[in-house]
């Protein structure tokens, strides 16, 4: 069924544990999401990138919007646990006002690499709109490197807590995403993975609103070693291991932001499968056992973010 993101995140950081935000930009990755969910018997939040809704409407905003909320709505109004559709990386006005007006739970306005004092003036605006219809809102603060679909962060900038207190209590933002040392995409780390637990721990303390972590995907070494064995050339990449993921949790992360994993096992899997199946020519037999390895992938997630059982 549908539910707010601010009521499933509210109820995950009381109880201490993660709920993943799923990335998808088509059919097939809802469906895999939400049975993944299903499933594993989790709450769970799918998003949209801004990119997303524009392949999704094919560049028209509001046909993406309005048809990512009736995919959903017409998905999870048959399952048995909280769904929430929420909006990733909003940065465009008209996209975020759009994602509103159509009917998405939560959105997020991604202002962090603007200065601070701006960051807090453009963010204190989405919550006061945002707010006035009952839509909650994510801010970032510090920087993610890696492409944050249409921005370049060169260095990633880590979160400083005092700003967190002061930006959390001025913007009355409900979700912070607090940079720690992750970046988007399949290569995060150069040498050893590292988060700066110190500052997600007093950015808790400070803030006490359900935090979020960005660029937080494993990227799991069997998987893009079965992706290349299929041609795929995605050799040094790295993510984020399980015991950090564990320990982010533990300390007040309760929004698991996931994309890219699901895009590797997607890759690996269809590479394999059209390799093998050389006389297949129906997508539904081709995407069929692709998304069903997608959907596995998530209910691992879904476990290790300890939101199994939590619906
Ligand atoms: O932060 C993410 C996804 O990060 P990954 O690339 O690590 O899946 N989406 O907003
Ligand atoms: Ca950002
Ligand atoms: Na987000
Ligand atoms: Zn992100």
């Amino acid at each position: 069924y549908v539910k707010s993101t601010k009521e499933i995140l509210e109820k995950a950081s009381k109880e201490r544990y993660a709920v993943g935000a799923f990335n998808f930009n088509n059919m097939e990755f809802l469906q895999a999401i939400l049975e993944a969910a299903e499933e594993e018997k989790a709450p769970v939040i799918v998003a949209t990138s801004e990119g997303a809704i524009k392949y999704i409407g094919k560049g028209d905003i509001e046909a993406g919007a309005k048809l990512a909320v009736e995919m959903v709505r017409t998905y999870a109004e048959k399952l048995s646990v909280p769904v929430a559709l929420h909006l990733d990386h909003g940065r465009d006005f008209k996209i975020i006002m759009a994602a509103i007006k159509a009917g998405y739970s939560s959105v997020m306005i991604d202002a962090s690499h603007l200065p601070f004092e701006e960051n807090l003036r453009e963010t204190k605006r989405i919550v006061e709109i945002a707010h006035a219809v009952g839509i909650s809102v994510e801010a970032e603060l510090g920087k993610l490197k890696g492409i944050e679909d249409n921005v370049v962060e060169k260095e990633s900038v880590l979160v400083d807590p005092e700003e967190a207190k002061v930006f959390v209590k001025e913007t009355e933002v409900d979700f912070l995403a607090p940079a720690i040392g992750t970046s988007h995409g399949a290569f995060k780390f150069k040498g050893e993975a590292q988060l700066d637990f110190e500052r997600l721990k007093k950015v808790k303390e400070y803030t006490q609103i359900p935090l979020v972590l960005h660029g937080a995907s494993m990227v799991p070494q069997d998987v893009v070693k079965l992706a290349n064995e299929y041609g795929a050339e995605l050799s040094g990449a790295k993510g984020v291991p399980e015991d950090m993921l564990k320990k982010a949790i533990e300390l007040g992360i309760n929004k698991i932001n996931t994309d890219t994993d699901l895009r590797i096992t997607f890759v690996a899997y269809l590479r394999k499968i059209l390799s093998e199946d050389k006389s297949q020519i129906d997508p539904r037999k081709i995407f069929g056992p692709v998304f069903e390895q997608v959907k596995e992938i998530v209910k691992e997630r879904i476990r290790i973010f300890g939101s199994s059982g939590k619906a």
